[in-house]
């Protein structure tokens, strides 16, 4: 199959990877030109120093790139997808698919990244979410890992397991579009937030309340929207919110920690230097939340650290003290 990897950060590079393991004609498509020729001459992307790039992997800072595509993967961070996927619609196949791996809402309008692609394609093209636990230096170094890909359209989301599925990469199928996109997103707040109690030095009683009180208030948000809670239990859900709450490869854990440790929400991100989408997803799961009449005390709590400075010591005393209520 011919294949567009849009975006060339840790996720898009290990997912071409992965795609060339799979026999694909890959070609992976980076936003700078300067980028594209680092990567063709030293078939190396910093951001995953232990892996050679495959010889088969082909590279383009030119969105024409996906012409002639049967499947065009969506890797950019989750600020970009809407003036990547309006630059890419033009040279666009009706037939090809489009898999949407970035996790995020869209600022302003609180979209979902598949919702971008379907407006910025009018609708003509099938977008698959593949979402779950998968760190990408582990990926690209061909570590066990589970996704999901989601699409209402069982054929297409099958379509995207044959495309992705390897002996190391395992893929399911799922329906619920929207539950796997919105906990793709809600997890990178609950990660920050895991980071900063991390940061302030309480330990694991603390990190499993705080991940375990989570899950509930982001399956509450997912079902109210159309999700199911039983997607907020699998991969997509529970198994990513695990992986990104308990490892130093996660950028939003790792700036939580410094944010607990003291510094602001901006030093953090500076600091850790790739995309920390959790700070963005933060005030759109808050709107959201407000729309809807879904109570989010521990994201609003994330929200007012990341947006207003609040004193994580009065933010963790505020939660700890709420109301008493029975649990479920
Ligand atoms: N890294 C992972 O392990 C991982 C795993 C699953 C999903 N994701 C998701 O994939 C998305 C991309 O993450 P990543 O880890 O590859 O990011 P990254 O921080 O490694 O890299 C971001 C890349 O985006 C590029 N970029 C910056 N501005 C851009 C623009 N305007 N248009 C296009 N590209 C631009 C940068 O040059 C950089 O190469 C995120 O939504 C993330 O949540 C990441
Ligand atoms: O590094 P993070 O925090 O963006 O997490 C990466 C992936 O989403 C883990 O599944």
């Amino acid at each position: 199959m011919k294949i567009a990897v849009l975006g060339s950060g840790g996720w898009g590079t290990a997912l071409s990877m992965v795609l060339c393991d799979n026999g694909h004609d890959v070609t992976l498509w980076s936003h700078s030109p300067e980028k594209a020729a680092q990567l063709r001459s030293s078939r190396c992307n910093p951001l995953l120093p232990k892996v050679t790039l495959p010889e088969s992997l082909r590279y383009a800072d030119d969105l024409s790139c996906v012409r002639e595509s049967d499947l065009v993967v969506l890797a950019t961070p989750s600020f970009a997808v809407r003036a990547t996927g309006r630059n890419a619609a033009p040279h666009l196949r009706r037939d090809t698919v489009l898999v949407s791996v970035s996790k995020g809402i869209e600022k302003g309008s609180n979209c979902r990244m598949s919702e971008i692609l379907v407006q910025e394609t009018g609708g003509s093209c099938k977008v698959v979410a593949l979402s779950g636990p998968s760190h990408a230096e582990e990926v690209s170094v061909r570590m066990p890992t589970g996704c999901v890909a989601a699409h209402p359209e069982e054929t297409v989301a099958r379509k995207v397991q044959d495309v992705f599925m390897n002996d190391y990469f395992r893929i399911y199928t799922s329906p619920d579009i929207v539950g796997v996109e919105l906990a793709a997103a809600l997890k990178n707040v609950v990660a920050l937030s895991c980071g900063v109690i991390t940061g302030m030095g309480y330990g694991d009683n603390t990190k499993a309340l705080l991940m375990t009180r989570a899950m509930a208030e982001m399956g509450r948000l997912g079902e109210r929207m159309g999700g199911s809670r039983l997607t907020f239990a699998g991969l997509a859900g529970m198994g990513d919110l695990i992986v990104t709450c308990t490892s130093m490869h996660s950028r939003n854990f790792r700036a939580g920690i410094l944010i607990g440790q003291g510094r602001t929400a901006r030093e953090a991100m500076d600091e850790v230097g790739a995309v920390v989408e959790g700070y963005y997803a933060a005030e759109s799961v808050c709107q959201l939340a407000e729309k809807v009449g879904v109570e989010m005390p521990i994201c609003r709590c994330a929200y007012d650290v990341l947006y207003h400075g609040k004193q994580t010591e009065s933010v963790v005393r505020e939660l700890m003290t709420r109301a008493k209520k029975q649990e479920n």
